[in-house]
């Protein structure tokens, strides 16, 4: 341990609510400091005078609402942007990282949410990617690879043939992949960004028996996600970004949720709760705020038993066996089940955007057997993907195009839409789920990737649609936007709508969804309404047909397309 004076910074001095974070453990030595980083884009100070610094062995939050600086502060440290002012200091030293290699050379390591391995090479190929182990005359030693790697990932708990290549595996195993790497090029710093939000419930729990190694190692992890269950079980300190700035940086332990979040929203959680975040004052209409959406009313929902739409026999090549459902107005039904249970390939095949082998959709007395995803939006269904980076964002044009791209046949007079009227259904949503962009005309690729999954979320809502379907709404999206798409949703369905909602967060389902089906490999494993919608309840259908940690056939977890 460095004696104090080689510290200095511990605790930044100007986050506003410093004295929150009382510290009991003794000092230790930063490894990672920033002091005074300051990061500009056009139009916005994405860090602001930012100081913070990570201690060996610690597991540190890093939160903040959807546009806060946490991923620009991640970019900072790792290389990828050199800060406008401040400086880095790596084992106290100062350190400048003029691109992502050199940090990586320095032991800090990243993984992303989304994977940037060779898909093509084996899994011991892209765990040593550079570092290959050499004979002596210089060829690769696969076999010393192949057996190095094996125990690598036997070290996290993983079974894989080192041989295979990678895109044969799930999503979930090729993250311990990356973890693997990142792990075995002597990192002091990993900074996980989101590693959760495509892993499964034992996947999840891998990756934290992981994160425990690595402490006790003596390596400092970075840890962002909007999931508050995660950073309380797993992190010890917190550091807190609001509008590019630091506020705060103290122990989890025994620091408040709520205050946790009213740091991060700069509102006091308890009127948020009240009046919802966002009021709609003077916008001429009730949008339905999240007054009222108490759970007495909930119980005032008018049990209206007619389907909006109804799936019969659904059958998809591997993918989809026999699948019936319906879906009411009024309701939201929860689609439930691990990775590769067939849940988005059901939401993709009800909106048109798969073909069925065969099975029938009835919708507003027709069948869609034909139908196209075209044909499913005009005639009233919409999806928002679960991949919403590949299927729809436009990064070059603005906030206001990309949210009314979609909705304007339905808005227009003669294919002319009124500005007015585009300003004002822009407005409402921006303001309705906290889209933090400069103007309306900000290009969407400039945005923090939660922001831009917010404009997508606005684009499917505005459409006006009679079914809606969505595919993990709220996966990286912040807490206080979260409640309100999740408040949304809610007064949607109670205005008439049919939901179905996709999610892995299961609080969410239980809480969102009147009715939750639940898949598993491509077919119907149980259904919960009423009082068994309940999350033991549905961790039992889930936990009783998991398939077996070797016995999961790969095929079923790739994307279809
Ligand atoms: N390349 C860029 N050009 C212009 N502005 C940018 C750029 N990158 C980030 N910003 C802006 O900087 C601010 C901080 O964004 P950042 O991505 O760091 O947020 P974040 O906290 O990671 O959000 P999220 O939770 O949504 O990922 C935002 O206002 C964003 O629009």
């Amino acid at each position: 341990m460095a004696p104090p004076e080689a510290v200095p910074q511990q605790e930044p001095e100007q986050g506003q609510e410093q004295e929150q974070g009382q510290e009991r453990r003794p000092a230790q030595a930063a490894v990672l400091e920033a002091r005074s980083v300051s990061k500009r884009f056009p139009g916005v100070m994405a860090l602001d005078d930012v100081s913070f610094s990570l201690r060996a062995g610690e597991t540190h939050a890093l939160v903040g609402e959807n546009g806060a600086g946490k991923s620009t502060l991640i970019k900072v440290l790792t290389g990828v942007h050199r800060p406008d002012g401040g400086e880095l200091r790596l084992g106290g030293q100062p350190v400048r990282f003029a691109r992502p290699f050199e940090a990586q050379q320095a032991g800090i390591s990243t993984i992303h949410q989304e994977v940037n391995l060779v898909p093509l090479m084996s899994v011991a190929r892209n765990i040593f990617l550079g570092r290959e182990p050499k004979n002596r005359i210089g060829l690769i030693d696969f076999a010393r690879m192949h057996r190095e790697a094996t125990e690598l990932l036997d070290g996290f708990g993983i079974r894989v043939d080192p041989r295979k290549p990678l895109h044969t595996l799930g999503i979930g195993t090729r993250q311990m992949v990356a973890l693997a790497r990142a792990v075995s090029v002597d990192a002091q710093v990993v900074i996980m960004d989101e590693p959760t939000s495509s892993l499964e419930p034992r996947e999840v729990e891998t990756l934290f028996r992981i994160i425990g190694n690595l402490r006790g190692q003596g390596i400092a992890v970075l840890y962002v996600s909007h999931r508050m269950d995660e950073l309380y079980r797993i992190c010890d300190r917190v550091t807190v970004l609001r509008d590019g700035r630091h506020i705060h940086t103290g122990d989890l332990a025994g620091l408040d949720r709520m205050r946790l979040v009213s740091m991060m929203l700069g509102r006091d959680l308890s009127e948020v709760r009240r009046t919802g975040l966002t009021r709609f004052d003077g916008d001429g209409r009730d949008e339905g705020n999240s007054e009222g959406r108490d759970e007495e009313n909930d119980a005032a929902r008018p049990p209206e038993r007619t389907p909006a739409l109804t799936a019969t026999g659904l059958n998809r090549r591997h993918q989809l066996h026999d699948i019936s459902l319906s879906l009411y107005g009024g309701e939201v039904l929860g689609l439930g089940g691990l990775l590769g249970s067939g849940r988005s390939e059901t939401a993709k095949v009800l909106a048109g955007a798969l073909s069925l082998d065969s099975g029938e959709i009835t919708f507003g007395g027709r069948t869609l057997r034909r139908l196209g995803s075209a044909g499913a939006i005009r005639a009233g269904i919409s999806l928002l993907p679960e991949d919403r980076k590949a299927e729809g964002i436009v990064p070059g044009l603005s906030v206001r195009e990309n949210i009314v791209l979609a909705a304007m046949p339905r808005h227009s007079r003669f294919g002319v839409v009124s500005r007015r009227r585009q300003d004002r259904v822009v407005g409402i949503f921006m303001r309705r789920l906290r889209i933090k962009a400069s103007s309306p005309e900000q290009p969407v690729g400039e945005l923090s990737g939660g922001n831009q999954q917010k404009v997508l979320l606005a684009r499917w809502l505005c459409l006006e649609p009679k079914v809606l379907l969505l595919d993990e709404p709220t996966r990286g999206i912040d807490v206080g936007a979260k409640a309100e798409v999740q408040s949304l949703i809610d007064d949607l369905a109670r205005e008439g709508l049919a939901v179905l909602l996709i999610s892995s967060d299961t609080e969410e389902l239980i809480e969102g969804a009147d009715r939750i089906v639940v898949l598993r490999g491509g077919s119907v494993a149980g259904e919960l309404e009423g009082d068994a919608v309940t999350e033991s309840q549905l961790l039992e259908v889930l936990a009783d047909h998991s398939p077996a940690p070797t016995g999961k056939a790969p095929a079923a977890q790739e994307d279809p397309r």
